[in-house]
């Protein structure tokens, strides 16, 4: 992936197409106008509520209007505050929701260099400090701002000349803070970058934990992780600095601001050029700056973290993905074969020119050396790599030519360690099955598979769930319920890397005599190193350096 330069630009680009409709922004646009006025008019009234104190004692009707002007703004505020927050939440929930679909629909290439843990802790960490800005800052930005030209506004009608004061101290300020603020782009980037690398490497060593264990590295990865939470601490504490000086500068900025405004204040009001409610108004005033200042400062520093999140989120939003858009549905499978088939990787040519067409049915078995391309040979069916769709001919047309859902829903593929997801063992039976199946459907095909006495062992229990490592299935128990899910998807052709590698010698021979039964209904298509497992009626296949070097169809 590139790694261009973060920007602000980069980021609205990204949202976009993730944008609520224009009435949710109306409806913000006059909450913040609602709750800006009520502000604005507080101490306006507060004001006049102190004049009349001096003038004629405490009037109930003022104050009772005082109460209420307090208890509204308070609601309309806290109304804001969620409204607003809402539109960024929902923001960031279509942009997560984007990206997970193009990480999952994403060309197997393009993710091939790259790391599962990270990639995920990229959309759920990334993602949230786009979304901190839009559902906490860009809120407060808004109504800050209209508060902040409408205060000023008012003040400069109240009494110009304190407010040339004030306007003077609040530039100042700003000068202070924003090269402060700016600096938060490159932290952002570095603490998401070192976060997203923690997350790569505890997630790898907890999926991994027998591994870990057995060769009692625990203590060293222990250690190991040491430098990584050094990294992210170094990180946050730039951040942490850089948020700890704005604070005191808005501080500052305001008490000077303060100091100044009642010092001009007490001089005017000794020559009668002002009156007590002007000045109570304008301080009020000038507590209500504190809000729209620290809330356009802490804006102007997420959004550069933002904006360095956004750099990495649009590396991911642009992966190619899979082509969908092939109307062809394949139904039924008459015919296999590969052209002129030549698969490269970084200046290594893994397949060279093949050329086989498979027989149209009974059993399949490719042989040759580890690294001749066996699986990478069968892989291509499924369609994992785009330019080699024109080399594939299903039924005498080329793999782009069809929509390759139909293409993956007829041709199924069992690892050489079947996968398992932490889901039930019904969904996982079912995982990416368009039809729905009862409960005897997928008992039957479990039985089908040889695994009655499993069947038993989980008490016929198919909502048990899946642990993380599978200790429910012993290495044979697996590649039956991989098999098994092959039959409930009424798939066409079962291709199958090394089915037998982890058995003990009867169950070899027990799941050789399932494939040959099914290899009766379907296309099996099976690598294996075992010669001892051929049988005269089979079609063997040898494979060597990239080529099909013998075949005795
Ligand atoms: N996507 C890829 N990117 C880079 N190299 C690849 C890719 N796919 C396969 N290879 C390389 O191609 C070679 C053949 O791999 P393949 O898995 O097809 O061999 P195999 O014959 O099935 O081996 P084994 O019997 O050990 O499973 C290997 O060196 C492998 O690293």
């Amino acid at each position: 992936m590139d790694k261009s330069s973060g920007d602000t630009k980069s980021l609205w680009k990204l949202l976009s197409p993730h944008k609520p409709k224009r009435k949710s922004f109306v409806y913000l646009g006059l909450l913040v106008v609602i709750t800006t006025a009520l502000e604005l008019v507080l101490p306006l009234y507060s004001s006049h509520l102190i004049d009349s104190i001096s003038a004629n004692g405490v009037s109930t009707a003022i104050v009772s209007g005082l109460i209420a002007l307090v208890l509204f703004t308070a609601v309309f505020e806290a109304v804001l505050a969620w409204y607003g927050g809402r539109l960024g939440h929902q923001i960031s929930f279509r942009l997560r929701y984007s990206l997970i679909g193009r990480l999952l629909h994403s060309q197997s290439q393009s993710l091939d260099q790259e790391h599962s843990a990270e990639l995920s802790a990229r959309v759920v960490n990334d993602s949230k400090e786009v979304k901190s800005v839009l559902a906490e800052d860009l809120t407060g930005l808004i109504s800050g701002s209209v508060s902040l030209v409408a205060v000023i506004t008012i003040m400069f009608v109240l009494d110009w000349r304190l407010t040339v004061v004030l306007v003077t101290c609040v530039l100042t300020g700003f000068a202070l803070i924003l090269p402060i603020a700016l600096m938060m782009n490159n932290i952002g980037k570095a603490m998401q970058a070192a976060e997203a690398n923690l997350l790569k490497h505890i997630t790898e060593w907890l999926r991994y934990g027998k591994l870990v264990k057995s060769h009692n590295a625990g203590g060293e990865l222990h250690k190991r992780s040491q430098d990584l939470l050094d990294e992210c601490f170094t990180q946050e504490m730039r951040g942490t600095k850089v948020l700890s000086l704005i604070g005191p500068i808005s501080n500052l900025v305001l008490m000077l601001s303060m100091i100044a405004i009642l010092a001009f204040s007490a001089y005017w009001l000794e020559q009668g050029t002002m009156t007590l409610g002007t000045v109570t108004a304008f301080l009020l005033y000038l507590f209500g700056l504190t809000f729209p200042l620290t809330a356009m400062a802490m804006f102007f520093s997420n959004l550069n973290k933002a904006s360095g999140a956004a750099t990495r989120l649009t590396e991911i939003s642009r992966l190619p993905t899979e082509p969908s858009e092939a109307p062809l549905v394949l139904e039924n499978i008459t015919d296999l074969a590969v052209k002129d088939l030549c698969f490269v990787r970084d200046d290594k040519t893994i397949l060279n020119q093949v050329n086989y067409q498979f027989p149209a049915s009974g059993l399949s078995i490719v042989l040759g050396e580890s690294g001749s391309g066996k699986s990478t040979l069968l892989n291509q069916f499924l369609g994992f790599y785009p330019e080699t769709h024109t080399s594939v001919f299903i039924n005498g047309k080329t793999l782009n030519e069809y929509n390759l859902s139909s293409v993956r829903q007829s041709i199924a593929w069992v690892d050489q360690e079947p996968k398992l997801l932490h889901a039930s063992i019904r969904d996982n039976l079912t995982l990416g099955l368009k039809q729905q199946v009862t409960d005897d459907e997928v008992f039957n095909a479990l039985k089908s598979v040889g695994l009655h006495s499993w069947l038993e062992r989980i008490n016929h229990n198919l909502k048990l769930m899946v642990s993380e490592q599978s200790h429910q299935f012993s290495g044979g128990e697996k590649q039956r319920f991989a098999i098994a899910r092959a039959i409930l998807r009424q798939a066409k052709v079962l291709l199958l890397d090394e089915p037998t590698s982890a058995l003990d010698d009867s169950n070899k021979v027990e799941l050789m005599i399932l494939l040959r039964k099914l290899a009766d209904k379907m296309r099996v298509i099976m690598i294996s190193h075992h010669l001892d497992l051929i049988e005269p009626e089979d079609n063997v296949i040898e494979m060597a350096a990239g080529e099909i070097v013998n075949n005795n169809t």
